[in-house]
């Protein structure tokens, strides 16, 4: 058993239909997986107990009570007092909640909603069997109106999507995995993502051999966002970083705070990575169809992405772009626009959600937001496991495009994915800080990439 964040590897995630083929598998040669996994939620919960007091152990009909009742049996053992049953006893020094694992499928009952409830108001630590009850293990959101906020869970056997994507960070606390001794027998549903390698840089380069990055936005009032993701671009190790501020004046300065900087324009540029849309507000769409059909890669995000959503002509040429030469950065609501769902569709699956719009645009898209998701046409997904509260700030989302773009000047034979899940992965890692942090010190808590 260990803790499974941060990672320091790739690791694979497998949905309900996988996990339940996996473990039918594993059954036939190790019978006793329950025994396994009820000693390891005991186990667990004695490091994790406060105080002297009785474990409470609230019990499911299913598997996952059995999990419970077993690692109550082991606890009373060791001499700790385990108490199972739906009502709290005095002062408990922790919950083990193995009410519902895998198995929900449905809305919790009044019932069931009155043990979650009771065991949320009890000042004892909770820690999760496999799943916090009510929580979705393949879309982590909550299947009713209400899931188990734990403090731990102990994941079992196969991690499960919905434990780092959607509500399911909020509501699993602190995450450990305990694989049973049983090594998965089949293909990932998912990545989660891990620390991406620093692409070489040869000692004889020079600024030519980092390739070049044109942000195109920044419209008036708006050249901050611009002006993030090409600091960004630049910070990341780009060769060259140019940008080209919408409806601006002839004289108005690139970035005065950034002499690195260049003017430039895709004309004059037209073998850049764009970065396109960051504070671009409506002027972009005039200049979207040249951008979509000249510049060889581009990462796409904000009002492109709201351009490209209100008009079908500009899907058309999106499309029509070769395989892996776009990458589309939307928030949820973003995504909802180009899906022609609202925000609430596309956070009730994100996996699915991803994997629907990079199908039909042909693209690599991050959907952003808690466990961005990276879904590109005929790669696995991944999910990035890194990111924080801090990132819910303004301008971390422009910091993404332009280091995202920064990465890819300089790598020009990777694959939009490749770059997508390295870019968002470091962003994440960034990004986790107690407290505030604003978009530009994030650029600098941002490794160079190299
Ligand atoms: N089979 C095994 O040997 C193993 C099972 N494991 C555990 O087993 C769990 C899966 O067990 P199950 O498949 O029995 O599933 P669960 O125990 O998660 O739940 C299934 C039961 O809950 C009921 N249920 C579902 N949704 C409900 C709702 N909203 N309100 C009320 N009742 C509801 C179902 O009718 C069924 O009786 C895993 O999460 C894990 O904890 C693991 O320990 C690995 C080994």
């Amino acid at each position: 058993m260990h803790a499974l964040l941060p990672t320091t590897a790739t690791l694979p995630l497998f949905d309900i239909a996988a996990s339940r083929r996996i473990e039918a598998r594993a059954l036939v040669h190790s019978p006793d997986l329950m025994e396994r996994a009820g000693l390891a939620v005991a186990k667990l919960a004695l490091a994790l107990r406060r105080g002297d007091g009785p474990v409470w152990v609230v019990c499911g009909p299913g598997n996952n009570g059995g999990d419970g009742r077993i690692a109550a049996r082991r606890l009373a053992e060791a001499g700790v007092a385990a108490h199972v049953g739906h009502a709290a006893p005095e002062r408990p020094s922790l919950v083990i909640d193995a009410l519902l694992g895998l198995g929900l499928s449905r809305p919790p009952n009044a019932e069931m909603l009155a043990t979650m409830a009771a065991m949320q108001a009890c000042s004892a630590p909770i820690l999760a069997v496999d799943l916090p009850s009510g929580l979705l293990a393949d879309t982590g959101q909550p299947a009713g109106e209400r899931a188990v906020r734990a403090d731990h869970t102990l994941v079992l056997l196969t991690r499960k999507p919905g434990l780092f994507t959607g509500e399911g960070r909020a509501h699993a606390g602190r995450l450990w995995f305990d694989d049973l001794r049983v090594a998965p027998d089949e293909a990932p549903t998912a990545d989660l993502l891990g620390p991406a390698a620093q692409p070489h840089r040869s000692p004889t380069s020079h600024k030519g051999s980092h390739g070049q990055v044109l942000v195109v936005g920044g419209a008036p009032g708006m050249q901050g966002a611009a002006r993030l993701a090409a600091r960004a671009a630049l910070a990341c190790g780009a060769g060259r970083v140019y940008l080209d501020l919408l409806n601006s004046r002839p004289d108005e300065a690139t970035d005065p705070g950034q002499p690195e900087l260049m003017r430039g324009t895709p004309a004059e540029l037209p073998n850049a990575l764009g970065v396109i849309g960051c504070g671009a507000g409506p002027a972009i769409a005039h200049a979207l169809p040249a951008l979509l059909q000249q510049l060889p890669r581009l990462v796409i995000d904000a009002d492109a992405l709201n351009a490209i959503a209100a008009d079908p002509s500009l899907q058309g040429l999106l499309r029509g772009r070769p395989a892996s030469a776009t990458l589309l950065t939307p928030h949820p609501l973003e995504a909802a626009r180009l899906l022609g769902l609202d925000t609430a569709g596309v956070q009730a699956d994100r996996l699915r959600a991803a994997q629907e719009l990079a199908g039909r645009l042909g693209c690599t898209v991050v959907l952003k937001g808690s466990g961005s998701v990276i879904a590109s046409p005929d790669e696995r997904p991944a999910i990035c496991a890194s990111g924080g509260p801090a990132l819910a700030t303004a301008g971390s989302g422009d910091v993404l495009a332009g280091w995202l773009g920064g990465l890819w000047a300089q790598q020009p034979g990777a694959s939009a994915h490749r770059i997508a899940c390295a870019g968002v992965d470091a962003h994440g890692r960034a990004g986790e800080v107690d407290g505030v942090l604003r978009a530009s010190d994030l650029i600098a808590r941002l490794p160079d990439g190299r």
